[in-house]
């Protein structure tokens, strides 16, 4: 690929013109307003861009100016201009894809979206601090906390999340490669940059942007994980810390850490029993985090959802629609969902009717947990699919994997270069390349576990009627079963596994009530690979983020492995 210009508008025209041209290899791009530049870079390719004049973002996260080249590696991601920008990029002979295109209906349908979830957040807002308004039932009575009832797998969640000052919890529904990711980015980019405090959620273990593969997550969205270097990657976490102090939180409601869940494998529809109960588990802490934080319960969440919509992945989203008390559905490019769901709805809404006209007979009204409800529908809109979205294949995912669990282990790599004199000179000189030199911000370590010390932990899904389980078996009533795996059949098999660190809140809890659910609902303290297991002298070799004993040594095994 040559050096080129292109999307020219007068004066982003202008200014290129006045900027000194490009050294050899870069290619400059004068993006006109609302146009954007989409790059492809093959797996272990890096290349740099710098933002030579002008404004501009990567899924909403602002570019640095000039003197701080954006690196981007082994991505698919495109640079959007609202007023205007010229772009150099570098490394472009080994790129796969580099054009600039105005064709960004699609942006413009995204910010509008945004707008209209600021106009619930402030709606939220003055709700909930004026009292009264049209989401909750005035006359409703605090909302309990949630029990171990309020877990049951069926969907309802209890407790928590004033009604009335709940801002939008939006869900983003759509089959593979329809670009939610990137939107689920833009949203909260948006939404952080007014200051406001939304959750982000996770609900697709094949790759998760706020954990290891294999996990589901939610996080509140700080300032620091909304930057391009981070959102040019398929992760947006900060990096790994299993120990108790800074790890996940399995019940503090005011806990700013995310509450991350071991599902075990990258396929969300192997463990319908679990993913379901995680979800709801998931819900429940949502709403135990924001009722109290008037801000956060406005500013509300954001779920992306895994790709999986047909069969079972379909009932997921009616179960993560319900779990989450979603407001807002977003649909991209995908009619026949949208259908399915309109109908679902329209359906719900026709039921809630006819209990509503049984209840004022005297019957029962809908129940949510252990709340009665008027549930208002979720609004269900369909977005259009970016024209730059591009499909992944299994190899690159692959790949990205991988990188989200080195990139949890060893943090982000960090480029520092002695700043010369025209470096920190005005914008117009030519900065020098910076002759980077790159570290990694953590430095894991291996810690040796010998067998005995260590308790690793199947989940196996169960489908036994409750009628055939022995009386006593309180576990057993649990769709889903621990079973720990004895040392005799600790093997080389588990070697390169990716195992999560139970929080020792929930082993204590699991410990006490021998009830599964205590610990694989009780959030994880962070992630270990099994670097060795050496069979003859009963140990293993751990991989972990940070020196220092683990927070515990409960370990959940699942399907998820990584070499380095
Ligand atoms: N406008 C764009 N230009 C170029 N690449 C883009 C654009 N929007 C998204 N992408 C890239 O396209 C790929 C697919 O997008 P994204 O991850 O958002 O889809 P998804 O629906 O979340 O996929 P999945 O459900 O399979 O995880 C990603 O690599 C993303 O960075």
């Amino acid at each position: 690929m040559s050096s080129s210009s292109s999307a020219t508008s007068s004066g982003i025209g202008n200014a290129a013109a006045n900027l000194p041209p490009p050294s050899d290899g870069v290619s400059r791009h004068s993006l006109s307003p609302e146009s954007e530049l989409r790059i492809e870079i093959p797996n272990g390719v890096s290349c740099t861009v710098t933002l030579r004049r002008g404004t501009a973002e990567l899924f909403g996260a602002e570019l640095p100016p000039v003197d701080r080249p954006l690196r981007l590696t082994s991505t698919k991601v495109a640079i959007y201009t609202w007023h205007g920008c010229v772009l150099d990029v570098t490394n472009v002979d080994r790129l796969d894809i580099l054009y600039a295109s105005d064709e960004t209906d699609a942006n413009v349908a995204y910010v509008n979206t945004h707008a209209q979830l600021e106009a619930m957040r402030d709606d939220a807002l003055a709700r909930g601090v004026g009292g009264g308004g049209r989401g909750g039932d005035d006359d409703a009575a605090p909302p309990p906390p949630p029990t171990d009832d309020d877990d049951d797998d069926d969907g309802k969640c209890g407790g928590g999340g004033d009604d009335r000052g709940r801002g939008p919890r939006v869900l983003l529904c759509g089959p593979a490669d329809s670009g939610k990711s990137s939107l689920a980015r833009i949203l909260v980019a948006y939404a952080v940059k007014l200051g406001r405090t939304p959750l982000l959620v996770d609900i697709d273990p094949s790759q998760n942007m706020l954990s290891v593969p294999g996990t589901l997550a939610v996080s509140s969205v700080t300032p620091d994980m909304v930057t391009p270097e981070s959102y040019g990657t398929s992760s947006v976490m900060t990096g790994g810390t299993p120990s108790s102090s800074s790890s996940s939180s399995s019940s503090s409601s005011s806990s700013a850490m995310p509450l991350v869940l071991w599902y075990g494998s990258l396929d969300p529809t192997a463990h319908p029993d679990l993913y379901k109960a995680q979800l709801t588990r998931l819900g429940s802490a949502i709403d135990e985090r924001l009722s109290g934080d008037a801000d956060a319960n406005a500013s509300g969440i954001v779920v992306n959802a895994s790709g999986t919509i047909e069969d079972v992945g379909y009932q997921y989203l009616l179960h993560a629609i319900d779990a989450f008390r979603i407001g807002v559905i977003l649909v991209l490019g995908h009619d026949r969902l949208y259908s399915m769901l309109g109908t679902h709805l329209k359906k719900a809404l026709e039921e809630e009717g006819k209990e509503k006209s049984t209840t004022m007979m005297g019957g029962v009204g809908r129940r949510r947990g252990t709340t009665t409800t008027t549930t208002t529908m979720p609004k269900l809109i369909k977005l259009p699919r970016s024209g730059g979205v591009s499909e992944r294949d299994q190899s690159f995912r692959r790949s990205c994997r991988s990188r989200d669990v080195r990139r949890y282990f060893y943090g982000d790599v960090v480029f520092s270069s002695a700043p010369t004199r025209s470096d920190v000179s005005s914008s117009s000189v030519v900065p020098v390349p910076p002759v980077p030199t790159s570290r990694h911000r953590f430095s894991p370590c291996l810690i040796e576990a010998s067998f005995s010390d260590v308790r690793l932990h199947r989940l196996a899904s169960v489908s036994l009627s409750a009628s055939l389980l022995p009386i006593s078996a309180k576990q057993s009533t649990d769709p889903i079963q621990l079973v720990t795996i004895p040392t005799s059949e600790i093997t080389t098999r588990y070697q390169h596994a990716v195992l999560a660190v139970c929080h020792p809140g929930a082993v204590g809890r699991y410990e006490r009530s021998g009830v599964a659910r205590d610990l694989y609902l009780g959030g994880v303290a962070g992630f270990v690979v099994v670097e060795k297991v050496d069979v003859d002298a009963g140990s293993m070799s751990l991989l972990s983020p940070c020196a220092g004993s683990l927070p515990s040594f409960h370990l959940l095994v699942g399907d998820v492995f990584w070499m380095e």
